[in-house]
């Protein structure tokens, strides 16, 4: 087994010979999952390469800025070095091409693998059967096998499972599923991985079953949480007073095979909303999935439906709290919040709403929720933990609405989440 982080390791290169270090390329490597794979992957002694379109970001890492909030990003950054590229033809001088592109559903949740081709168009001209070609991105079933039908290089399915935010850590940590065509290009991926990964490489896979595992891994995630959203409502809608987080703290105590999830207004993000789609799109046999996203998605609906049911008179002035679609991470993709510009909107409050988020300049600060009379947490950030500070911002009484539980007020003295102040 090689060693990690470059000191004895050695990597096999394609034409069977080792090499100390190898030339990696990087294709999407400034994006939130690119650039800290890139890290990491330096850490391991190679020499990276991240090729991007964005010239910005790109501008950024030259100039050794980390562009966006990942815990360890700028420390890394600042430790290891990586060279960076507009230019495809780069990956012509690769012993490994790694692509981190984007993988999105459209509108109508149709999975959208048109970036993973264009690059595979792009790069195809460059690559040869020498190169290790590792699809990180996470695919629709099968993309795999039509990546390696573009190009001669030995293409292998190595998804990130890492969570956005912990990114670094969980590159090193978390086990990697790997997916190869051969025992050879298996071998030569798992090496490549042992060189800065702490954790072990799983047992081969086919490239799709890879491919299906890391979408199963989300899909389980993102119905879960779907249960305890269920559960929140179910337990509004059964009485007055009733409080889900007691209810699933003392049914669970003491069991190890019980781990229920908490209910969370905000369930989203740029991977769970949308990698189920990846397996379900035109499946009939699946629902799960879609009722998933109904319940889920529905979350800022209700959160207010429970104050307008308790106050039933018009706030004057609602603040709400975190924006982004998760703790502490500056990023809005696959964020509820856009649900709650609606419904803020529909509802006719539009006039009289504050969005505070202390991870987006986007939004307003703290103290802009001084007078509100409604008090409602999107988004769980660390910032508002302190609940003596956040009432203490609001200068009043307030309703509160905590679906998350962040509070001890709400584990103690609320009506499912809800309690005035
Ligand atoms: N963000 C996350 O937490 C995680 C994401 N993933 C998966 O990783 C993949 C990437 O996701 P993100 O990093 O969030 O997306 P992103 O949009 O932040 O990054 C993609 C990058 O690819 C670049 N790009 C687009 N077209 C290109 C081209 N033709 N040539 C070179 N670069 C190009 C973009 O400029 C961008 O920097 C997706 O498949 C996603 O599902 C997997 C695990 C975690
Ligand atoms: C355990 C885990 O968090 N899985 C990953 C997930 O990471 P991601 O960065 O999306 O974060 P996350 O912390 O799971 O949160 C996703 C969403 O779920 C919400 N959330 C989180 C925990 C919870 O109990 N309830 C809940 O509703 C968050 O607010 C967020 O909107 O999706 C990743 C991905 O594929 O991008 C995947 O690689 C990760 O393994």
């Amino acid at each position: 087994m090689a060693a990690r982080r470059g000191s004895d390791a050695t990597t096999p290169t394609l034409d069977g010979e080792t090499s100390d270090s190898c030339n990696v390329c990087i294709i999407g490597g400034a994006g939130y999952m690119g650039l800290p794979f890139s890290l990491a992957v330096a850490t391991g002694g190679h020499d990276v390469t991240i090729v991007d379109i964005d010239e910005d970001r790109l501008a950024q890492v030259d100039d050794g800025v980390f562009p966006f909030s990942e815990r360890g990003g700028q420390e890394l950054l600042d430790e290891v070095e990586i060279t960076t590229s507009t230019e495809h033809d780069v990956v012509a001088d690769a012993d490994v091409v790694v692509l981190t592109v984007g993988t999105p559903v459209d509108k109508y949740q149709t999975p959208d693998m048109s970036i993973v081709f264009a690059v595979m168009d792009a790069i195809s001209p460059y690559t040869n059967e020498d190169q290790l070609l590792i699809l990180r991105s996470t695919v629709a079933p099968g993309v795999g096998d039509a990546v390696a039908n573009r190009t001669d290089a030995a293409v292998v399915n190595a998804p990130e499972r890492a969570r956005q935010h912990y990114m670094i850590e969980d590159t090193i940590n978390v086990p990697q599923l790997l997916g190869a065509p051969t025992q050879r290009s298996y071998e030569q991926a798992k090496s490549f991985f042992e060189t800065f990964m702490d954790a072990d490489v799983m047992p081969r896979l086919s490239r799709r079953e890879a491919e299906l595992a890391k979408i199963f891994g989300n899909v389980f995630l993102y119905v879960t949480f779907a249960l305890g959203n269920e559960y929140w409502a179910l337990t509004e809608h059964h009485g007055d007073g009733d409080n889900v987080h007691r209810i699933l703290e003392v049914a669970s105590k003491g069991i190890d095979w019980f781990n229920p999830p908490g209910p969370g207004a905000n369930t989203g993000g740029p991977c769970l909303r949308k990698d189920g789609w990846f397996v379900s799109t035109a499946f009939p046999a699946t629902e799960l999935y879609e009722t998933a996203s109904s319940i889920n998605n529905a979350m800022p609906s209700r959160a207010l439906d429970g104050l307008e049911e308790r106050e039933g008179w018009p706030p004057e002035k609602i603040a709400v709290l975190g924006m982004t679609f998760k703790a502490d991470a500056d990023d809005m993709r696959g964020s509820l919040a856009d649900q709650m510009h609606y419904e803020i909107e529909r509802r006719g409050y539009g006039d009289r709403t504050v969005f505070v988020d202390p991870h987006n300049d986007a939004y307003d600060e703290l103290d802009a929720i001084d007078g509100a009379d409604w008090v409602l947490i999107l988004t769980p950030h660390s910032a508002f933990e302190d609940f003596e500070a956040v009432s203490d911002a609001v200068g009043g009484t307030a309703w509160y609405c905590d679906i998350w539980g962040l509070w001890n007020r709400t584990h103690e003295r609320s009506d499912n989440g809800y309690f005035k102040y």
